[in-house]
């Protein structure tokens, strides 16, 4: 197709340089063939730590395709030392792919037998417009049965009664697919709750895939799954026979918000007539391409393209397409592959005091409280006390780990990067709430009410002034902030300013340059944290001094900027000593802030919505949201809304 990349392309245009392969002159490709003891050790070294930074494995060459390759003595004779390599490390060799017939090159993965109990978790936010085939692709590849074209699949996954019966998934549901270190999948045809554990023992590594709603009824619950779940990846769904229609663009735009790199999954090819595919797919590589993306799409049709999508996948600019089938499974073997070979590069740091982000409370019979999240930092084992809050007054509270589970497996010790639920003692569920944290008390955790922020507006129908609200969403965090002054006096549709933000209703625990969307009805901007405000004491009863800020907020926003710097002085730089971001790509913040503000000008074209609705004052809108009137708009609009249909209040 015209405009989308052979894979032979793919290296240069994406920037992506392979990685250093050379030891005094001599590439490790030819080294490989008959290295000497020093040269070997050389080896064994560089293979050690290119697996240490992709989180346990690598995909290593043999043979240098510029040079032409290696003849088959050359070969057999790398594969065998790299092989012996991997032998030492107690690692998995796996052919990738081979080229060539007298002379080759070939990929191989290189993947750590995981200890047992031990895995890589991947986690992966399903987006999509509703009925794109979402809830059944994941049925089918967690369970490895083909559906039957309606709905058999999704019903291994509906977690509430509405959704069997309505056949729409309405929460963050949660499905696993474990690959074993030699890239087999270890997922049972019939498993159920209780096979997590079976298969979390026999993975290396652990697709976790969140399974986001794609109504626009549940954009709220959507955003959250994003923000609040640290996916790793967005795999956006599109139904091959409807295109991009309803929330694709949305979601997409949400996910280039979040600097979340995406693939695409174009379903139902089986039933689809191939001039309305290849419509489907035109429109699909202009939107990707559009300025307001700018990704560089890859359609995968074998599996060289998907060893090529994968090593360059980090890129975030690559966004490989895939083209399957749920009924005939065509292709799916492919996108099982990419799977296998998805990697982070996330900066473990598992040494720093621990920091986990609640996402959801469980009231567990026999057990009691329970809370799942994200560990961003440090390790936090098993009786280890940490500190629980900030609860209304702003105030966190000793508590122990009574237990951890990861994918409902029992466990010693949860380290960054992984999710995990804990039961806690002597605390009842009500007093918990997603967005809270549980920190290491040397962290000396501070909450705060107010917050600065660099934001941009992805859109907005008039314009945005002081004490106008909308729901923050940051983290696990989802409050009503209100705006209490900005940089610029009013903002509009495209406009970035230093906003100053109070949270309405409880104090929350911020760090320095957290990504944050802020959204209300069709206003939509996003942003980061550049200065958290902690809590002043004699504010810390909350409601009464909230309300007298608000009250006070003077007409000229640069007047009370002023104010708070007096009061900014207080300001920690972070409440853990260093910067941190949620998203655990970018521990440096000073890449963070400036990869954000790049993809911010990226995302601000990409999200306008196609049909505006002008003029509309936020009372109004607000008041349209309570009617309800929107939902029953919002319901029949299903699959064939537009991107920019405006939402229901109950949705933001
Ligand atoms: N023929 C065919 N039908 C499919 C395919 N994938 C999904 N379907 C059918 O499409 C319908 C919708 O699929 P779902 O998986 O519920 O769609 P969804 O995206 O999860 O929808 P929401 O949960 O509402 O967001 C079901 O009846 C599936 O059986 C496919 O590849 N081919």
């Amino acid at each position: 197709m015209a405009g989308v990349l052979d894979t032979a392309q793919i290296l240069s245009p994406v920037g992506v340089k392979p990685p250093p392969g050379f030891i005094n002159g001599i590439t490790t490709k030819s080294m490989l063939v008959s290295p000497n003891e020093k040269e070997y050790d050389d080896l064994v070294s560089i293979i050690k730590s290119r697996v240490e930074e992709g989180n346990g494995e690598t995909i290593f060459d043999v043979g240098d395709a510029t040079e032409g390759g290696l003849t088959k003595d050359d070969f057999d004779a790398s594969v065998a030392t790299l092989q012996s390599i991997a032998d030492s490390l107690e690692a998995s060799m796996m052919q990738l792919r081979v080229r060539g017939t007298e002379k080759q090159t070939a990929q191989y993965l290189i993947r750590l037998k995981a200890p047992e109990q031990d895995f890589t978790e991947i986690r992966v936010a399903v987006v999509g417009n509703v009925d794109a085939g979402k809830s059944t692709l994941l049925g089918v590849l967690t369970h490895g049965e083909l559906d039957n074209g309606r709905g058999h699949a999704r019903m291994k996954l509906f977690r509430h009664k509405h959704e069997m019966e309505s056949g729409r998934t309405s929460s963050v549901g949660n499905d696993i697919l474990g690959f074993d270190h030699e890239g087999k999948v270890v997922n049972k045809a019939e498993h159920g709750s209780l096979d997590w554990v079976h298969i979390c023992e026999k993975a290396s590594k652990v697709i976790t895939f969140i399974d986001l709603a794609g109504h626009e009824r549940y954009l709220k619950t959507t955003v959250f799954g994003m923000t609040g779940h640290a996916p790793h990846f967005g795999m956006l769904m599109v139904g091959s026979n409807a295109g991009i229609v309803g929330m694709t663009k949305e979601h997409l735009g949400l996910a280039l918000a979040l600097s979340v790199p995406v693939f695409v999954v174009v379903t139902k090819i089986d039933m689809c007539p191939s001039n309305v595919l290849q419509e489907t797919l035109q429109l699909l590589v202009k939107v990707l391409k559009s300025p307001g993306c700018r990704k560089v799409p890859v359609i995968v049709k074998t599996a060289d393209d998907v060893v090529l999508s994968a090593t360059n996948f980090v890129s975030e600019r690559l966004c490989p397409v895939f083209q399957v089938s749920n009924v005939t499974g065509e292709n799916l073997n492919l996108l099982k592959m990419f799977l296998n070979l998805l990697t982070t590069r996330s900066q473990h740091s598992d040494k720093d005091p621990a920091e986990f982000l609640i996402d959801d409370t469980y009231s567990v019979p026999g057990v009691g409280t329970v809370v799942s999240g994200t560990c961003l930092k440090g390790t936090i084992n098993l009786n280890d006390i940490l500190l629980l809050g900030p609860d209304l007054l702003g105030h966190f509270q000793s508590i122990a780990i009574k237990s951890i589970h990861r994918k409902r497996m029992p466990v010693k010790q949860v380290r960054s990067g992984q999710t995990a639920s804990f039961s806690l003692k002597k605390i009842k569920r009500s007093q918990i709430r997603k967005g809270m944290v549980l920190v290491s008390p040397s962290l000396n955790p501070t909450a705060c009410w107010e917050f600065e922020a660099e934001i941009l507006v992805l859109h907005h129908p008039t314009t945005i002034s002081a004490r106008y609200q909308a729901m923050v969403h940051c983290g696990s965090i989802r409050q009503t902030a209100s705006i209490l002054s900005m940089s610029k006096e009013c903002l509009r549709t495209g406009d970035k300013a230093v906003v100053h933000f109070r949270f309405i209703k409880n104090p929350e625990y911020l760090n320095l340059n957290q990504r944050l969307v802020f959204r209300e009805g069709r206003t939509k901007a996003v942003g980061n944290v550049s200065k958290v405000i902690p809590m002043v004491p004699s504010l810390a009863g909350g409601h009464g001094a909230k309300a007298k800020i608000i009250k006070n907020a003077p007409k000229n926003p640069f007047h009370h900027q002023n104010q708070n710097h007096q009061t900014n002085e207080n300001v920690v730089p972070s409440s853990n000593g260093s910067s941190t971001a949620r998203n655990e790509e970018s521990p440096d913040p000073e890449t963070l802030s400036k990869r954000n503000s790049i993809d911010d000008e990226l995302v601000a074209s990409s999200l306008q919505p196609q049909a505006q609705q002008g003029g509309v004052g936020q009372g109004q809108r607000r008041h349209n949201g309570k009617r309800g009137g929107r939902r029953k708009h919002a319901a029949a609009s299903g699959a064939a809304g537009t991107g920019g249909a405006p939402l229901a209040e109950s949705n933001i």
